[in-house]
């Protein structure tokens, strides 16, 4: 154990023990040595009166899938978004790797392999499925304008390894066969595996999903749920899950993160999170015979209005302050 762990551990122990102890650790902690990858302390984001964060804090350990869980407008976009710069933060910092990178904005941090995708799907529908991979891998090209306007070696050297890697991660979503493909014409599922290549394409360290399996009926999702594990084991990639699917959050995650109006309710694994009363009580209702089998999206929407204030403090939370 490292010798920074801190004297007194919390009663309830989480299942990724980071090698580094963050100062401020989840209520729940692991028990697998691993790497932080991203750690989120004490994050506060605010839209005019509202508090969409207050106080979160959480770590992401590398090659794990952790996800975000929570009603609507509980705040876990906000919290992707905080992730990545795409909304300012009142309080608090976000490091990946031990390097704090809340004052750098969005492309710096992308440059440094914090990707994601969107709720609402992002594809080009005129150009090709393969132009839509290599449009997300270009962010790994070097070339310039100059090479690109008199077509340099240089140019052609980096479009072929560009289209190559575009086709490995067509290959590895399934979907090479419908490379030439317009990407418009895709059924909505195939778009959504077009997302995760080019995503994939663009080779990030930490990828953070909003939503990945909104849309996709029961069979996809379990294919999305192989493909993000797939992710995670063959290819090393360390994903953040924000997901109402509860069977595909349970089915793939190594840790879950629950969110009530802007502030952490619970942390543990899929298990943990199952038995824990203040989550059952507040988000996954106690009446869906189904779960964990059945996907409890329905809890979520429903559950918004009980979700009890983590504290005394929590009252004005993810509402008008
Ligand atoms: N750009 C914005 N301007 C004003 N308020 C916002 C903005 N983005 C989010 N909010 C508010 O912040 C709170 C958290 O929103 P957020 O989208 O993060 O929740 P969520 O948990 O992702 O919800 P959902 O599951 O519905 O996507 C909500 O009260 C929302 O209305």
């Amino acid at each position: 154990m490292s010798d920074v762990m801190p004297d007194a551990m919390p009663d309830a122990m989480p299942k990724v023990m980071p090698k580094v102890m963050p100062d401020v650790m989840p209520n729940v902690m692991p028990n697998v040595m691993t790497d932080v990858m991203l750690h989120c302390a004490d994050v506060g984001v605010r839209f005019g009166g509202v508090k969409a964060l207050d106080g979160v804090s959480c770590v992401l350990a590398e090659g794990q899938i952790t996800s975000v869980i929570g009603p609507n407008g509980a705040g876990k976009t906000t919290l992707l978004n905080a992730f990545t710069g795409m909304v300012p933060m009142t309080s608090g910092s976000i490091s990946l790797r031990g390097e704090r990178v809340d004052a750098q904005p969005p492309h710096v941090r992308a440059g440094k392999g914090i990707l994601r995708t969107f709720q609402n799907l992002e594809v080009f529908t005129n150009m090709t499925v393969l132009e839509n991979v290599m449009a997300g891998r270009h962010r790994k090209g070097a070339y310039g304008v100059l090479d690109a306007f008199f077509k340099t070696p240089r140019y052609h050297r980096e479009e072929r390894e560009c289209r190559e890697a575009a086709m490995r991660a067509l290959e590895f979503t399934g979907i090479a066969e419908m490379a030439s493909l317009p990407a418009g014409e895709l059924a909505y599922g195939n778009q959504r595996l077009l997302e995760m290549a080019r995503v994939i394409a663009a080779e990030p360290e930490l990828l953070l999903l909003d939503e990945p399996a909104a849309g996709l009926n029961m069979r996809e999702t379990r294919e999305l749920g192989t493909l993000i594990r797939r992710m995670r084991d063959e290819l090393g990639i360390t994903v953040a899950l924000v997901e109402h699917d509860m069977e595909l959050v349970m089915d793939v995650s190594d840790m879950i993160y629950v969110l009530c109006f802007g502030e952490l309710l619970a942390s543990g694994t899929p298990l943990e999170i199952q038995r824990n009363p203040a989550v059952i009580a507040a988000y996954l209702g106690t009446d869906d015979e189904d779960y964990p089998d059945g996907d409890a999206d329905d809890d979520a929407d429903d559950g918004a209005d009980d979700c009890p204030a983590p504290d005394d403090s929590a009252e004005e939370t993810g509402r008008e302050a």
